[in-house]
Order: structure tokens, then sequence, then C-alpha cells
């Protein structure tokens, strides 16, 4: 069943995350910015000066006040006797994730570190219970359960746990995605952890791109010292995408709609960040869109056809609690020509394509990362540099040998071909651009979920 091969390959995706527990030694982080970096292990400083870092958006006026996660000057002998915990819930569209991340304190005089995550996460994602909201705040408990032998018991009444959930609950109606809401706030509160006000929310799509921002600069040394060059990143996911980086140039800023730009302070400058997320633009919700069922009313019994899959193949698939019935152009043309002429007509024209980007590299993972482990354009553990290119040629490479591939997901040119034509087409990035494809930095996810811990802990003023 084409279905189940889907699976396969996402699960062969996350499997190497799987509870992926990481301590990263904190003494090797030891020297004060990223220039002073003394390990050749940790290239990288986990814990970087945020010395006065203010965040406020300009949309929303709340402020975020980032400013007491420092690197220590040395390793105490006592490294970890003042260690604390942030639980933050992913609720993606196509899985539910759990990020408990940990934080010491040496000294009084020095401000927390981040030190390490413990990661897990199931499929399908809460929207796939939107019609057993019971059963899904059932998956979110089981991975609480991990949360409760991870944090010492001592810890758990100040131990917060949010949980945000982001595009498969923003398509849902209200009342559907206010149910599911409501039975995972009371796992919750039945749970021994610190519940703060607002613990579950569905987020809006212009802080996911700018807490994926935030998580990436932190973890690569760009929000610390005198030269900063910070990255863009790009995140895919099953129903949305965004895009998100700092313009250099005067004229982005007036070439930019006002709501692609957010307003905030660091280090005592300003920085205006361009960050936009695009509902219904994530890989799965563009399947749909290619095939022609996205936002369709009545989609049983219904075949929707393409050339973007192999031409004898009929089958199924359930996407935000919808079964929808798939299948190849029998008779009609197959392989990457018409399948670019068809996913032309999802992203032709629908974005926004700022010019500053064309000539710039970014950061990029989710299905960009899965997408290209899958087609080995990257190592599982390593990801690695690709330029727009190389996408397209592996597009070309799979849509026009379907049968070659047929043991891996049906919709693989499809998928190949909208990451190309979304890239290429949907935010007019060159042929080669460079992408870094990233999953982890220095073992820690590069997900918008660290930054919003941070403003998690930040608000409730949880350092010791
Ligand atoms: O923390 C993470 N670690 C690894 N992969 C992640 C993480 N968060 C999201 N992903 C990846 O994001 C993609 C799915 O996107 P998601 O389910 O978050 O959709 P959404 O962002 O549209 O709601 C998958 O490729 C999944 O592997
Ligand atoms: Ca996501």
């Amino acid at each position: 069943m084409p279905g189940a091969a889907e699976e396969r390959v996402e699960s062969r995706s996350e499997a190497g995350t799987y509870c992926s527990s990481v301590i990263a030694d904190p003494c090797l982080t030891a020297s004060r910015g990223p220039g002073k970096m003394a390990s050749s292990r940790l290239p990288i400083l986990l814990a970087l000066a945020f010395s006065s870092l203010s965040f406020v958006l300009s949309h929303s006026n709340r402020e975020m006040w980032f400013q007491d996660f420092f690197p220590p000057n040395t390793c105490p002998i006592n490294a970890r006797a003042n260690t604390f915990y942030g639980i933050m819930f992913d609720a993606g569209s196509t899985g539910t994730r759990i990020h408990i991340y940990t934080f010491v304190q040496k000294s009084p005089e020095n401000l927390p570190e981040l030190e390490g995550e413990i990661f897990e996460s199931v499929k399908p994602g809460l929207s796939a219970y939107a019609d057993q909201p019971e059963k899904g705040a059932e998956t979110v408990k089981r991975l609480l359960d991990m949360a409760i032998d991870a944090v010492p018991p001592h810890l758990w009444k100040k131990t917060p746990v949010v949980l945000k959930a982001t595009a498969g609950l923003r398509l849902l109606s209200e009342e559907k995605a206010q149910a599911l809401l409501l039975e995972v706030r009371e796992v919750f509160e039945e749970s021994p952890f610190l519940v703060p006000e607002d613990s579950v929310s569905i987020m809006d799509g212009s802080y996911e791109g700018i807490l994926a921002w935030i998580t990436v600069n932190f973890l690569t040394g760009q929000l610390s010292g005198q030269n900063q060059h910070t990255v863009g990143t790009l995140d895919l996911g099953g129903a949305s995408t965004q895009i998100t980086f700092l313009p250099r140039f005067e004229e982005t800023l007036k070439e930019t709609p006002g709501d692609f730009l957010t307003s905030f302070e660091m280090f005592n400058s300003t920085y205006k960040l361009y960050t936009h997320s695009y509902l219904g633009f994530g890989l799965k919700a563009a399947r749909l869109a290619t095939l022609g069922a996205l936002n369709m009313e009545a989609v049983d019994g219904q075949m929707f056809r393409s050339s973007c899959l192999p031409k004898q193949l009929e089958a199924e698939w359930h996407f935000g609690g919808v079964k929808y019935r798939y299948g190849g152009n029998k008779e009609g043309e197959t392989g990457f020509k018409p399948c670019y002429l068809e996913v032309l007509k999802v992203v032709k024209g629908k974005l926004h394509q700022p010019d500053e980007i064309r000539g710039s590299s970014f950061y990029a993972f989710s299905y960009y990362y899965d997408r290209a482990v899958d087609t080995n354009l990257i190592d599982y553990e390593q990801g690695g540099v690709l330029e727009v290119k190389d996408f397209e040629r592996k597009a070309k490479e799979v849509c026009d040998n379907m049968e070659r591939y047929n043991s891996a997901s049906p919709f693989l040119c499809m998928d190949l071909t909208y990451i190309t034509a979304l890239l290429k087409e949907g935010f007019g990035f060159r042929d080669n651009t460079l992408l870094q494809l990233t999953k982890k930095v220095n073992n820690i996810e590069t997900s918008w979920t660290l930054g919003a811990t941070f403003h998690l802990l930040q608000s409730l003023g949880i350092t010791y």
C-alpha cells in the first residue's frame, strides 16, 4: 500500500532523532563569544551571550525578553547544582513532538546555559484526531510521560509545560481545534508540571518563522559578538512553509509588504526581520493542491490524478482526518516536464519574492532535509550544503524513472518537483543559491521550539 511506503520513508527520516538525549559537555563551551571557542568538537557555542536581548513583535506588541542566557566563563566543579527544565510541545500537522530542554546555572554570577535536549515524536499529528479529541490528547500524554522520567521529581512543579500547534490545527474548524486543545489542557492539568496560563494554543504563523530564526541563529552563534552574520531560515512543514531573514538592504524593507516585517531589539540594536508563513504551502498541502483536492468539500470516492505519480498507481491517503483517493495518469503523460507544469500552478505568482534573497544562502530544515536524505542528496546525520539546482536534478531523475523508485514514497517525484518549484518560482531563488541542510546544531533540533522556550522561561522569570 503506497500509504505504508510513505510512512516508511518518513519514519526513516525521523528515526535518527527518536528520543535523542543530548548532553553537550558544558565545559567545552567555556569561552565567552564564538570567536574564542576552544574545542574542535564543538565549533559553535551552545550558550551565547544574550546580554540585553529584548524582543518586541511589532504586530502584537508582545514583549519577549531573552536576556538571561549567558555562557559561563569557567566550568565550576559542581556543574549540575542548579539544573532546570522547560518542556515545549510542537503540535505539527504531521506529528506531535516533545522537546525537553535542560538548562544549568553553574553559579549565581553566571546566567543559565542551555545544556541539552531530549526529543521524541509521534505520528500522526493532533489534527488527525479532529473527531476524537480525547484520543489525540492521549498521544500528548504518552509523550509527557517521558518528561516524568526525564525531570527529577523535586523539579516537576517548577518545570513549565507548553504546547503550540501549527498549521494542522489552523486548518481545522475553530470548534474542532478548540476541542483538541481543551483535552490537551486537561492532560497538562493532571500532570505534576507547572501549567502556565495560555499553555495550550495555536501559534501565529509569523512567530513560527521568527522563533525558528532565533533558534538557528542562537545555535550557530550569530546572536552575539561583533561580527554577526545572521542566516535566513526556510522551514517546510506538512501544511505550511516559512521564510525568515534579516534584510540587509533598505530597498528590501521598502519593497516588502508591512505584514511581512517584524521589529525587535537585540543588544541595543533594532532588527527588522522579514518573515512569512504560507498556509497551505506545506509539502502535504501542496500534494493536495497539485491533485486539485485542497479545500474540496466532498472528496469521498473521487479519484485525483497527476502526472507526478506512477502511471499505474491507485491508492488512498489520509491527511488532516480526510481520506483521499489518488492515482497516476494511466493514459496520459508522466514525468518531470508535465509534473513541473502541474506544480507550477500551485506556486506561480502566489508568493512574495524579495530580490535580496536571490544571492544569499539559507538554512533549510524539516521536509527540505527529509527529502534530500531520502534521495541521498545528503547524509542523514551530517546534513550538507546543496544548491537549488540539486533538487531539480534529483526531481528529474526520480520523475523520469518512476519505476526505479517504486519502493520509496509514490509522492517522491511530486515532492521534489514541488520543492524545486517553491524555491525557484515561489521564493525566486537562483539555481545556484546555497542551502545549508541542517537538522541539528550541536545535537539540538533546529526547531522553533527552542526560541519559544527562551520566551517561556523568561516570561515566567524562571532563572535561579
Ligand atoms: O523538531 C523536529 N525535529 C525533526 N524534524 C522535525 C521537527 N519539527 C518538525 N520536523 C519535520 O517537519 C516536517 C513536518 O512538518 P510539521 O508536521 O511540523 O508541519 P507544519 O509545520 O506544517 O505544522 C517533517 O519533515 C518533520 O520531520
Ligand atoms: Ca513545523
